[in-house]
């Protein structure tokens, strides 16, 4: 796992953004997978700033968000694949239906899951997969007590991720629905990359578990550990309980400029 210390979400942003570049520069129909959430939102600013100035295009790029709430109304504003279209995919090169989430609205919600998973598998996997981080560890919605092993399924949302989110809801924790599905952790280990972006003092704890706690479904994040490649991108305060962070930044300034994250 690598950690990159940063001073803020906008140099965060453009390090992520040059690693997808890169990436399009070598696959330009590369495989994406979104996150929602705050973190990720100075990221899509930087990549369709780089869309607008011409050196980035999307036009052949396949996209897997991460996961969705069940049972929020087609148009509901704070619904993640409307979320996805506001914040970014509306405004790049993104082609109509190449952006795919979990179906929170589906019939039978099993068989929605599976047909998730094929969708990803069939697509090749995910070459590069971002990330936020919940303050209690959660990846995607895989809460604390998730299965190391999981798949996309259905997810309970836990009272802290439903306050956390309230915000989202104009501060009403009850219009926070209960219920999700999400990519499971092992879903999210068979992308190529993880690119984990985390800012704030309120993230701090969950960072420091995330990077040098042991491996354990209490901290769902951490089982980030076992990836060949796993890139943690935080800012100072976010960084601030992490106990080698004198060596990370060490090993940040040594690195190549040509090696990218
Ligand atoms: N499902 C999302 C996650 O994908 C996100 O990483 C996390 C942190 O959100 P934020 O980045 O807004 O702090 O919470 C949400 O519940």
């Amino acid at each position: 796992m690598e950690v990159v210390i940063q001073p803020d979400a906008a140099a965060i942003a453009r390090l992520v953004a040059d690693e997808v570049q890169s990436l399009l520069a070598a696959r330009p129909d590369a495989v994406l997978g979104l996150a929602t959430g705050s973190s990720p939102l100075a990221v899509y600013d930087e990549l369709v700033r780089r869309y607008e100035a011409g050196v980035l295009s999307l036009a052949r790029v396949r996209a897997f968000m991460l996961d969705e709430y069940v049972g929020l109304p087609d148009d509901h504003p704070e619904r993640y694949r409307n979320v996805i279209e506001r914040e970014f995919a509306g405004r790049v090169d993104l082609p109509a239906g190449a952006v795919q989430g979990p179906d929170g609205n589906a019939e039978d919600l099993p068989a929605a899951c599976a047909a998730y998973e094929a969708a990803i598998a069939a697509a090749g996997g995910v070459d590069l997969q971002l990330l936020g981080i919940g303050s209690d560890g959660h990846i995607a919605f895989n809460e604390p007590g998730s299965s190391l092993a999981s798949r996309t399924r259905i997810k309970t949302l836990t009272s802290q991720t439903r306050r956390d989110n309230a915000r989202f809801f104009d501060g009403d924790v009850e219009a926070v629905p209960r219920h999700c599905l999400t990519q499971g952790l092992a879903t999210i280990m068979s992308a190529r990359h993880l690119v984990l972006v985390a800012t704030g003092a309120g993230k701090a704890e969950a960072v420091h578990h995330l990077v040098e706690g042991p491996v354990s479904a209490m901290w769902p994040a951490t089982i980030m550990q076992h990836h060949p490649r796993a890139t943690v991108l935080v800012d100072d305060a976010a960084a601030s309980r992490l106990q080698l962070a004198g060596y990370y930044r060490e090993v940040f300034a040594g690195k190549p400029s040509w090696q990218g994250l």
